[in-house]
């Protein structure tokens, strides 16, 4: 069988997710759009712009053709951004063969029509959604390539698909767990940016530990009850794609989120944030998807709503924070649907 992966757009996951596989002694493949990044990959072994510093393995080759990168490929794993997905598919269904695995590792909707990223791959590619894998978790990149510590899951309704990506990313400092709950996966994988935002919003607005802790469970309180009205299992939220993706990106110094969410805190503009960040900051467009699924099926998300106006309705922060802490008094957990969590709990 051939050693041999593709991997899809060489930003900064891609290309820490293509030395796990290096470490791994796969063949990889890296497919770049421009010349001049794939020279600096293939002759220097660095990827300056997303992860500087950084000496990448000699395994890993990159090629600016499609075809040269997923052609008799074992697999084939999709790092493109959320907005991007949909034409990075699209330039790879022409080359790509049932007998590929396909993983992803993206974290977003498709805004227009609000799918999740599986079902734009599985549409583009024309096969069951229940063929394509996503990786997801706690992993900041930069963490990653420096070999520290850390654990994903790999979630597929196709248990084989699922355990052979674990077999392929497992090693002595990249833990992979599986799971079969696709949907819990990627809605917690997507949304968490949301939370993230409005963390480091919190942080630059000069707020301390209690915000931010009542951001993170307040805010898991919201993913779960759309999760579970869109069909995730609820247990998905308190596992590595759930509350160990929150933690780890509402309180690093690493994520974007949380860097965009600070500078809005500190009263610069969004166009300016995200002029100076060089990077995908998906929460901003999640933020956007999120305010109409959660209209679309009636779920109140009320942290998202004011991240909304803020980002997109020029809201001041301080006023989506007085908002958030003026709702009206509740219970705990009065907005999860009872007989939904009744059905779990029997
Ligand atoms: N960074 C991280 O630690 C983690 C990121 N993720 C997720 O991974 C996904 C990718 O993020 P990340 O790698 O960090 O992003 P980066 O901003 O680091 O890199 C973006 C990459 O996407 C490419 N790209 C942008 N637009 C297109 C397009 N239209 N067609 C093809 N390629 C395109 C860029 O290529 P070019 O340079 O040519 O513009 C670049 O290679 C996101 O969903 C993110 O949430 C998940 C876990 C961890
Ligand atoms: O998803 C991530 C870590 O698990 C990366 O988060 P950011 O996109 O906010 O950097």
């Amino acid at each position: 069988m051939s050693d041999k992966v593709a991997v899809l757009v060489a930003g900064s996951w891609g290309t820490a997710l293509a030395s796990v596989l290096a470490s791994n002694h796969l063949n990889v493949v890296v497919w770049t759009r421009t010349e001049e990044q794939t020279r600096e990959i293939n002759e220097s072994h660095t990827n300056n712009r997303y992860l500087p510093g950084v000496e990448l393995s000699s395994n890993i080759r990159a090629t600016t053709h499609m075809e040269e990168a997923v052609s008799s490929a074992v697999a084939v794993v999709i790092v493109a951004p959320s907005s991007a997905m949909r034409e990075v598919t699209g330039q790879l269904k022409p080359y790509w063969t049932e007998d590929m695995l396909v993983i992803h590792a993206t974290k977003g909707f498709e805004t227009e029509s609000l799918k999740r990223m599986s079902t734009v791959i599985s549409e583009e590619l024309g096969c069951e959604e229940g063929r394509v894998v996503v990786l997801s978790g706690p992993s900041h990149a930069e963490e990653v390539v420096r070999r520290c510590p850390t654990t994903v899951v790999v979630a597929s309704s196709d248990a084989a698909a699922a355990t052979a990506t674990q077999d392929l990313f497992m090693n002595t400092y990249f833990r992979v767990y599986t799971n079969r709950d696709m949907i819990g996966v990627e809605l917690a994988g997507a949304l968490k940016n949301i939370i993230a935002l409005g963390a480091g919003m919190s942080d630059g607005l000069g707020f301390g530990d209690n915000a931010k802790a009542a951001l993170i469970t307040r805010g898991l309180a919201e993913i779960l009850r759309i999760g579970m009205e869109m069909g995730a299992n609820p247990l998905t939220f308190a596992g590595l794609a759930g509350i160990g993706d929150l933690v780890v990106t509402a309180t690093s110094q690493h994520s974007r989120n949380w860097r965009a969410g600070s500078m809005l805190g500190q009263g610069k503009k969004l166009d300016e944030v995200l002029g100076s960040m060089g990077m995908v900051v998906e929460g901003i467009r999640t933020t956007k998807a999120a305010h109409a699924i959660s209209e679309k099926y009636g779920v109140q998300m009320p942290i998202a709503d004011q991240l909304y106006h803020v980002l997109f309705q020029d809201r001041n922060p301080r006023t989506a924070v007085e908002a958030l802490m003026g709702r009206d008094p509740k219970t705990e957990m009065e907005l999860m649907p009872l007989e939904t969590w009744e059905q779990w709990h029997t």
